[in-house]
């Protein structure tokens, strides 16, 4: 199920890739379920800076509602017969405790294509999550580079590499450590989600940034990169992402709630909710505890940008706006965006 190859990228670049991840005659008659049934999804609603925010064009069903069981009757006993053994077997090769049996979620998700996405964000965003391990899995079988809705991981101040969410990829993320997003979907897009708790996650030393973490990632080499290597290994990321990655943020958050929907905001309150989080990021980047470092970071970030539009000079406008590589359906290594 996951290769060597697997377990040192996702050691090395902070998630895998893993293609043909299910039996192929059970991954479609999941998706044909999830198609038949949308219609008893629940729109995604998420907690950004203390608010419940809607997801606009995002629908879910979590296997511990009452009445998934109904919903999705296949997809439930896949969740109940499958999903546990497959879980260990995951564990066993990344390194994980092995989960007690109440500690696995599972949400069936639909986009609708209408430009439903993700911000950037960390699935344990700090307690009382405990999360500690993600596995998404995608099941379309139609998707063309145009139809969007990629998952993109931003490992720290490194390129941002995008992900198609082609039909049986499976990807596979330490929940406290790889920030990520999705983009806008232009096609409809079914996938779902597998978290896996352990009651030890969130340490306070996985919480609490301090002047002593500081110090030993400058002098990690004592250059940026050296910083950056450090946040890139460390939950403590999570404290600072959204001053490193504030302007991504800020377009991210505009993205997804103005997404046609239903459930859409007002446009006063998006820019409320853009304008806060703009607040607290400069707070942070103004500190004077955190200015130096956060500096060091943005600069390179803005460094592994730079290098993808060097390389990409004169063939795409615009493709680094979002990620600077690209691993597309057919697997293998991530290559610079050239579309
Ligand atoms: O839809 C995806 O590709 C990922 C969704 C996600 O990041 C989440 O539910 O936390
Ligand atoms: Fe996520």
């Amino acid at each position: 199920m996951l290769s060597d190859e697997h377990v040192a990228a996702l050691h090395h670049e902070g998630f895998a890739v893993v293609d043909d991840f299910l039996d192929q005659a059970l991954a479609r008659s999941l998706v044909s379920e999830m198609r038949a049934r949308h219609t008893a999804f629940r729109p995604h609603r998420w907690i950004f800076a203390g608010l419940k925010l809607p997801k606009p064009g995002v629908y879910e069903l979590d296997m511990h509602d009452a009445g998934a069981r109904d919903v999705l009757p296949a997809f439930h006993a896949f969740w109940s017969e499958h999903v546990p053994e497959i879980v260990t077997r995951v564990c066993a090769r990344v390194g994980c405790a092995p989960p007690a049996g109440d500690a696995i979620s599972v949400k069936a998700q639909r986009n609708d294509g209408r430009g439903g996405s993700f911000a950037l964000h960390h699935d344990n965003p700090g307690p009382p999550s405990k999360r500690v391990l993600t596995l998404v899995v995608y099941l379309n079988d139609a998707w063309q580079p145009g139809h969007g809705g990629e998952i993109v991981f931003a490992p720290f101040a490194a390129p941002r590499v995008a992900v198609a969410p082609v039909f049986n990829r499976a990807v596979v993320f330490h929940s406290e450590l790889a920030l990520h997003g999705v983009l806008p979907a232009r096609a409809e897009r079914f996938c779902f989600s597998i978290w896996v708790d352990d009651p030890a996650a969130n340490q306070p030393d996985a919480c609490n940034l301090t002047r002593a973490h500081l110090r030993a990632g400058a002098h990690h080499d004592g250059s940026a990169n050296g910083l950056a290597a450090f946040f890139r290994r460390s939950p403590l990321q999570r404290s600072i992402a959204r001053a490193v990655y504030m302007e991504e943020m800020s377009r991210d958050l505009g993205r997804c709630l103005r997404a046609a929907g239903e459930d859409a905001l007002d446009e006063a309150t998006v820019a409320a909710v853009v304008r806060a989080h703009e607040a607290a990021a400069t707070a942070q980047r103004e500190s004077a505890e955190l200015r130096d470092a956060l500096a060091l970071l943005v600069r390179a970030k803005e460094a592994a940008r730079g290098a993808a539009q060097e390389r990409e000079r004169g063939v795409a406008s615009g493709a680094v706006d979002d990620f600077e590589l690209f691993i597309g359906a057919g697997g293998g290594a991530p290559e610079a965006r050239t579309g």
